[in-house]
């Protein structure tokens, strides 16, 4: 089993142009590769601006589509573990906001569908509903890379502790969270959720934003960060475009959770009657 791991969080920057933003995604993965990276995560949204007037448009099909099958082929090519990001997924007369993810040769390994859909109404701020297009999953989903247990989650599913601790419950030793938080809210929880989902479960979180554009009609946080299994931040990138290569030692997770055995201590013999 792998003790460290040496991860690149992308934080790209997204248009209009479908095709520039996957060649950007691509190009990306191979300089990545270039600095050691054994895995490369992509962010939120990557093929297309972030909007639900845009998903219908920019929408394909896993694994069948153009995006797919550029990111199968650059985790191939590279030899890399893709985590690409997300795009809006059709499946039927459904749309998904979805994570695909791909080992180094090309194989898909796993298909993460977003679970709780961002509509939050904050007057004079902000006011999103993601689910006027898309459906929202209902799987839970981890991987395998090297023998490291791996949780997906996208974005707002960050805000939900529940979902991180069942992954945390399924073995996980790092959760990857694509993710495009903005102006309002970037600033207040982007980093206090991956701190806390990073010390709640004693595990690395990653968090994968594109970078900011103040010309578009969403404006994304930025700040794509690493978090350590003792809540610490590891590295942070600012607004602009840029990569975050960062070296994971999975010895800090038996470390913090053999020091604060919190996992063997919690009284689930009191609060499952709550929960239930
Ligand atoms: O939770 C937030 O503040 C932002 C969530 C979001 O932008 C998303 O789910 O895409």
């Amino acid at each position: 089993m792998l003790r460290a791991l040496r991860i690149a969080l992308v934080q790209l920057a997204v248009g209009s142009d479908k095709k520039k933003n996957i060649a950007e995604a691509v190009k990306q993965i191979h300089m990545a590769k270039q600095q050691g990276a054994q895995l490369v995560a992509l962010p939120e949204c990557f093929n297309s601006p972030y909007g639900t007037k845009y998903f219908n448009d920019y929408a394909e099909e896993v694994p069948g589509g153009e995006t797919s099958l550029a990111l199968l082929r650059a985790a191939a090519e590279a030899g890399v573990c893709v985590v690409g990001g997300t795009l809006p997924e059709r499946c039927g007369d459904r749309l998904y906001n979805t994570c695909t993810v791909w080992d180094g040769c090309g194989k898909l390994l796993a298909q993460h569908r977003k679970m709780h859909l961002f509509d939050i109404d904050i007057p004079g701020k902000i006011t999103f509903k993601e689910s006027e297009a898309l459906s929202p999953g209902d799987q839970f989903t981890t991987f395998d890379y090297e023998g490291v247990k791996i949780g997906i989650g996208i974005c707002y599913d960050l805000r939900f502790s529940e979902m991180s601790h069942v992954l945390a419950s399924k073995g996980c030793s790092m959760l990857i969270y694509p993710a495009a938080f903005n102006m309002t809210t970037g600033p207040k929880h982007w980093e206090l959720l991956a701190r806390a989902r990073a010390n709640d479960h004693q595990l690395y979180v990653a968090l994968v934003s594109p970078a900011r554009d103040t010309e578009a009609s969403y404006v994304a946080w930025g700040h794509s960060t690493l978090v350590d299994p003792w809540g610490e931040v590891v590295g942070k990138l600012d607004e602009n475009s840029g990569v975050l290569v960062c070296d994971i030692d999975l010895n800090k997770v038996e470390e913090v959770r053999n020091q604060i055995p919190i996992r063997s201590q919690r009284r689930t013999d009191l609060y499952d009657t709550i929960t239930k």
